[in-house]
């Protein structure tokens, strides 16, 4: 798990960087600028002609060190020096004596971008206000041409810890130094780095690590799965038991119980309305069945004694009858539980049993779920707060979903960087609650489950995706993944 530190703790890390390790702050930079070349050759390896766009500061500084080894690379690169300062950065001022042919743009100049690429270091993680006036119509400018643009660090005028801004660049692909930055996690904000790639500049990782945050990245080796012993049985990984399913909705209760029983649940039983059931027995065979009394809804979940786990909410519905007995089941109930979909939306409408359930219980809410539970946010940060507090008062696993799906517990928050935008297609939550489901029947703490959950899910869609493109994949195509997801992740080979 990586520490995701702010800007200021950047800073401090490259000072001490460069006083512990004896490395002088130009060599950082070239450093920085060297890595930030090799890793742009191998995302645009064709590339022949490029323009530059750098700044008076340290963010200008790499992008002219960036003109100068492309062009050693044989690449045609146009440096412009965007000159919003009237005196440059020391280490700026030395790759600009080293360049030739830089053009200085200043206010009132004219740019026609004649390339097939830009590059942006205008402003890195020194912005200190929102962008606008001269500066917001070249960025304009840039976002308007039809070519790639790759931003260095952070896209110009994207804060890396806060929400507020002015123009920003709008990246295709953003290469970032040693940590990716908080904003790049949340929607309003991460939108703007495209994809973005991080890659490492040798700074002080024990400094890093020694920083004050909340906020992590979860890496494959945190991802926690069950042994399986040579003499052990189905009884060894977990009773698990699903509630879920009404009518027209029991796909969710299907690719759920699917995804559990790939997560390699020992026993599964799936409560289910009772029209339901020859679907269910004939889509998942390896699952048990109890049926309802309730034909289409189901109106008496009952807590299966037994059970290791329990999941509770995909493709419930929020028939009357199903809230009443949700509700009965929640102040009963006393087993790890995942809560899901229509289970959080009946919560939401109930949230005085938020203090009542177990502690530790898994909520598994995309955004407007979130909402609805927890109240408007004016944004992704202010949601993470919220979560953050939420997970403190009621002694919960937060699990917001969304392109970086973040797990809120009492501690920390920790965001997920697998996954693509192909699953963003009605199921793939389903599947989601069943592989944590799964694992926290199998013995797994609540947090770990989670995390290693969440990673699990978001790596069967990349492998997905790779398979059939983003647009065509569907929540089918995740169970079809999951087994080279996890698989993969047991032998440390993740492509
Ligand atoms: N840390 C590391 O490990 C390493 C960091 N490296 C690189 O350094 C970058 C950070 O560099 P940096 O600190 O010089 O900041 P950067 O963003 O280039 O410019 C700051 C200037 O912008 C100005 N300014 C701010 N906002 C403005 C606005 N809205 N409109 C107009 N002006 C505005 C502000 O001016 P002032 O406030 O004084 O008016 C100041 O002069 C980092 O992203 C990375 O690329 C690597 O080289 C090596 C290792
Ligand atoms: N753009 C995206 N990038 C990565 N993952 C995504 C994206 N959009 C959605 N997902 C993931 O897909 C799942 C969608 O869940 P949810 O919104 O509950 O859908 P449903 O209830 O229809 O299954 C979540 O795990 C989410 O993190
Ligand atoms: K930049």
């Amino acid at each position: 798990m990586k520490k995701i530190i702010s800007a200021a703790q950047t800073r401090a890390t490259d000072s001490f960087t460069i006083t512990k390790e004896g490395i002088s702050s130009i060599d950082l930079m070239e450093r920085a600028s060297k890595r930030f070349v090799e890793c742009f050759l191998e995302l645009y390896p064709a590339v022949s002609s490029v323009c530059v766009f750098a700044g008076t500061g340290n963010n200008g500084g790499d992008g002219l060190a960036i003109a100068r080894l492309l062009q050693r690379n044989g690449v045609d690169a146009q440096a412009y020096l965007v000159k919003y300062a009237d005196s440059l950065s020391a280490d700026c001022k030395s790759n600009f004596d080293r360049l030739d042919n830089c053009v200085v743009l200043k206010e009132g100049d004219h740019t026609g971008v004649n390339c097939e690429l830009i590059i942006d270091a205008i402003f890195g993680s020194g912005l200190n206000r929102p962008v606008e006036g001269w500066l917001a119509d070249l960025f304009d400018d840039i976002n308007r041409s039809d070519v790639p643009v790759v931003s260095v660090d952070v896209p110009s005028g994207l804060f890396a810890d806060s929400s507020g801004h002015g123009a920003v660049i709008r990246a295709d692909d953003t290469i970032t130094f040693q940590r990716p930055k908080r904003s790049f996690f949340v929607p309003e904000t991460g939108r703007f780095t495209g994809k973005w790639h991080c890659v490492d500049i040798g700074l002080n990782e024990a400094f890093i690590e020694g920083q004050e945050s909340d906020f992590y990245l979860i890496e494959a080796s945190d991802v926690g799965l069950p042994k399986r012993e040579k003499f052990s049985h189905k009884g060894n990984f977990g009773k698990v038991q699903l509630l879920a399913g009404s009518y027209g909705k029991m796909g969710a209760a299907i690719l759920c119980a699917k995804a559990i029983m790939r997560s390699g649940a020992g026993l599964l039983t799936v409560h289910i309305p009772r029209e339901g059931y020859t679907a269910m027995q004939v889509s998942v065979p390896e699952a048990m069945v109890t049926v309802d009394e309730g034909g289409e809804f189901i109106s008496n979940p009952v807590v299966q004694s037994d059970a290791s786990a329990i999941c509770i909410g995909p493709g419930l519905g929020v028939n009357e009858s199903t809230v009443h007995g949700l509700l009965q089941f929640l102040r009963s109930v006393e087993k790890p539980l995942v809560l899901d979909a229509d289970a959080l939306n009946i919560l939401a409408q109930n949230p005085l049993l938020l203090k009542e359930l177990p502690s530790k219980t898994v909520l598994t809410p995309h955004v407007g779920e979130f909402h609805r539970l927890f109240g408007e946010c004016k944004d992704g940060f202010e949601r993470l707060e919220r979560a953050q507090q939420a997970a403190k008062k009621y002694d919960l696993v937060i699990v917001l979903k969304g392109a970086h799906t973040a797990v809120v517990d009492s501690e920390r928050v920790v965001f997920n960087n697998t996954g693509n935008a192909g699953m963003a297609t009605g199921g793939s939550g389903d599947v989601l609650a069943g592989i944590i489901t799964a694992l926290l029947g199998q013995g797994m703490a609540a947090s770990e489950a989670a995390l290693s959950g969440v990673y699990l899910h978001g790596l069967a869609g990349d492998y997905a995706a790779k398979k059939v493109g983003e647009v065509s994949l569907m929540a089918s195509d995740l169970l079809e993944s999951l087994p080279y997801s996890i698989d993969n992740v047991r032998k440390k080979k993740i492509i």
